[in-house]
């Protein structure tokens, strides 16, 4: 008797890794796991990081991205690509030229700029190739408050500021937009989505009051990418992508002495299949 051979999308991650294991690529893969898709990764840079802070970090030569790039495109079929840490304005194009080389599926661009530590993760001077080159590639960008506001020159305070930074963003060339609320200071925390038909909603869950949060946007933006590789129309997606974030914050494992990395076992510890989230 033959044997099921099982088959999953392939997705991709273009992003820095964390040798904490809780943010970066690292982050995107465990999600990817647990969101039963096949994860690659094309490493644009290196950290020594952990719990407290980022130590250092190191980018990879372009040659060595453009290479990674060309292996995952000759041997897999990318379904959904995110991006992550890109470090300065070079890698940012050596990232950019390749995803208009290749068709990699949907594009979703979470434009890391600053760990939770305070370091660093996109030069100031690549803040303008992002908005004005990887931007425009986006089917979705997943930025945080202040990545938001950095890239509008916006104010964020209240709901009314998140809608038309969202639309800015959108004029800049961004086809549908997730503003994050989690910097926010209130007891619950709103996400902001504006879709490319012009449909917007807000994604409201009770705040947790925990420091286990190193990563939540990676997962976040990962399990989107994750639901669109499974064939999920977006606003599906974004909704998923929100309630696994909450059930990995909600449920916190004890991990390094700072702000520590969610649990991305979650959902199954709730008992909750993957397709029911
Ligand atoms: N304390 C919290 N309780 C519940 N949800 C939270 C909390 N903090 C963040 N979130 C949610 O997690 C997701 C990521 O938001 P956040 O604004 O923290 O992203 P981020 O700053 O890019 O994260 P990071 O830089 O750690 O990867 C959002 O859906 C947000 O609403
Ligand atoms: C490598 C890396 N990517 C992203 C973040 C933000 O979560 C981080 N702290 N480190």
């Amino acid at each position: 008797m033959s044997k099921t051979i099982n088959s999953f999308p392939e997705v991709l991650t273009i992003a820095g890794t964390d040798s904490g294991g809780g943010a970066g690529i690292m982050a995107d893969l465990k999600t990817f796991q647990a969101r039963h898709v096949f994860g690659t990764a094309v490493v644009v840079a290196v950290t020594a990081q952990n719990t407290l802070d980022v130590q250092a970090s190191k980018l990879m030569p372009q040659s060595l991205i453009n290479a990674q790039f060309a292996a995952i495109a000759e041997d897999f079929q990318i379904r959904a690509c995110k991006t992550g840490m890109l470090g300065n304005s070079n890698r940012v194009r050596a990232v950019v030229q390749n995803l208009k080389k290749y068709n990699f599926g949907p594009i979703i661009v979470d434009p890391v700029m600053i760990a939770k530590g305070g370091t660093a993760l996109l030069s100031e001077e690549a803040i303008v190739t992002v908005k004005r080159e990887l931007l425009p590639l986006a089917t979705l960008i997943t930025p945080n408050i202040p990545e938001a506001e950095k890239l509008t020159g916006q104010h964020i305070e209240n709901k009314v500021d998140f809608q038309k930074t969202a639309r800015i963003l959108q004029n800049l060339g961004a086809q549908n937009v997730l503003i994050k609320g989690g910097h926010q200071n209130s007891d619950t925390v709103s996400d902001y989505v504006l879709l490319a038909n012009q449909t917007h909603f807000w994604l409201t869950k009770p705040r947790t009051h925990t420091n286990c949060t190193h990563g939540t946007g990676d997962t976040i933006s990962a399990c989107i990418t994750a639901e669109l590789a499974h064939g999920a129309d977006l606003a599906t997606a974004i909704r998923c992508g929100k309630n696994y974030v909450t059930a990995t914050i909600e449920h916190p494992i004890q991990v390094g002495h700072g702000h520590g990395p969610l649990n991305h076992w979650a959902a199954q510890k709730e008992g909750l299949a993957y397709e029911k989230i």
